[in-house]
């Protein structure tokens, strides 16, 4: 019986409040977060997540206190290995997570003592980015050379227009439109986690991938006239953003007074940015600004025609062998050099 090994990355959460520190030192000791040499960015680190630390605290302390970001990924990790099975061959999912645990380093190991065959590596987030998927696909090649894993590996970078995904993510928007239709005629705002604007010009694809996932989603759900648009949300430090800004278009709705659905492209599971963020602030904002309803579009978490779809793209990965996009191939223009695929 051979052996599959799929590790499934994500950021991670802190689990308790003492957590949220040490997980904020990681996130902003990230080169890929902040481009700083080492020694600066160590300092520039500590005092960025000794500072928002509090902040962060009120928001987990919403959710018990810690994110549910492990669990949820666990159910994803369970549910693709279900879909996964097939005879001959034994699958196990492993979760990676960069800012808090499990960490790269400890599963790199737990892998190699499981003495796979192949190892398929697939970040969870949708849409590419060298600040999330670029990041942890960093770490793990150092992770797995340090621990010895030699196994033959390919790995999914990137899966925007996945059509599993997007029947899922249609279908629950599809859902939530019909409730809202009550209250007049709905405008739908795909909301994702912003990026600063010089990631962008450094080449980074990941707007023009969540711009795809947007209007992939669209076109599924065939509703004549949609009011629709992208939005950035979680801003956070000095610099400029990419936009719209969710909060900006929340007040534009108020003042059109037209019923909002607020749907999260870039998640595929809920945490703090979903349960906090869209729910309770933004939520509280609408109210304020006057928009006749709101509601928030689940997340695909373990929508079967998600599972069974990623599973479908893992899968064919495995046998394509290397790095590409889902599919195969390269899905950006060549003015997106940080898109890892080759064309
Ligand atoms: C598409 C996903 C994400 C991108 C792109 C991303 C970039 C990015 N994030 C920060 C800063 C923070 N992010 C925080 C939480 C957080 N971020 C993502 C995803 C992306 N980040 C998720 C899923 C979460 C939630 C984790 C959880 O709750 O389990 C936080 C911590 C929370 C807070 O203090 O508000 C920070 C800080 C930067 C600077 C950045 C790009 C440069
Ligand atoms: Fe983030
Ligand atoms: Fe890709």
């Amino acid at each position: 019986m051979s052996k599959r090994a799929i590790i499934l990355f994500n950021l991670g959460g802190p689990d308790k409040p003492e957590a949220v520190e040490p997980f904020l030192f990681n996130l902003f000791n990230d080169p890929a977060i902040i481009g700083a040499p080492g020694p600066i960015r160590y300092l520039i680190a500590r005092l960025i997540s000794r500072r928002r630390a509090p902040i962060a605290q009120e928001i987990y302390a919403n959710l018990g206190g810690g994110s549910p970001l492990l669990p949820n990924t666990q159910a994803q990790a369970r549910a693709l290995e279900m879909a996964l099975t097939q005879p001959g061959e034994e699958t196990r999912c492993f979760i990676a997570m960069r800012y808090w645990h499990p960490r790269a380093d400890d599963v790199a190991r737990e892998v190699a003592a499981w003495k796979p065959d192949r190892v398929v590596l697939v970040p969870l987030y949708p849409q590419y980015s060298k600040t999330t998927s670029g990041s942890s696909l960093k770490e793990w090649q150092k992770a797995a050379e340090a621990a010895g894993l030699t196994a033959p590996v390919s790995t999914l970078c990137c899966w925007p227009e996945e059509p599993g995904f997007i029947s899922a993510a249609a279908a629950l928007v599809r859902e939530t439109y019909a409730g809202a239709l009550a209250h007049g005629t709905p405008r739908v705002l795909f909301s994702a986690h912003g990026l600063p604007k010089k990631v962008i010009r450094s080449g980074d694809p990941y707007q023009f991938q969540v711009e795809k996932s947007a209007a992939a989603v669209v076109e599924a759900l065939g509703i004549p006239q949609l009011d629709w648009l992208v939005s950035y949300q979680s801003r956070v430090g000095p610099l400029e953003w990419i936009g719209p800004a969710t909060d900006d278009e929340i007040r534009r709705a108020g003042q059109d007074k037209v019923p909002l659905i607020v749907c999260p492209i870039a998640f595929v599971s809920d945490h703090s940015e979903t349960l906090v963020e869209l729910d309770i602030e933004y939520k509280h904002l609408a109210d304020e600004s006057g928009v006749p309803a709101y509601f928030r579009v689940p997340v695909v978490a373990t929508h079967p025609a998600f599972i069974d779809g990623l599973a479908r793209a893992i899968a064919l990965k495995d046998r394509q062998g290397g790095l590409s996009c889902a599919g195969g191939g390269r899905l950006c223009p060549a003015a997106f050099g940080q898109c890892p695929a080759r064309a």
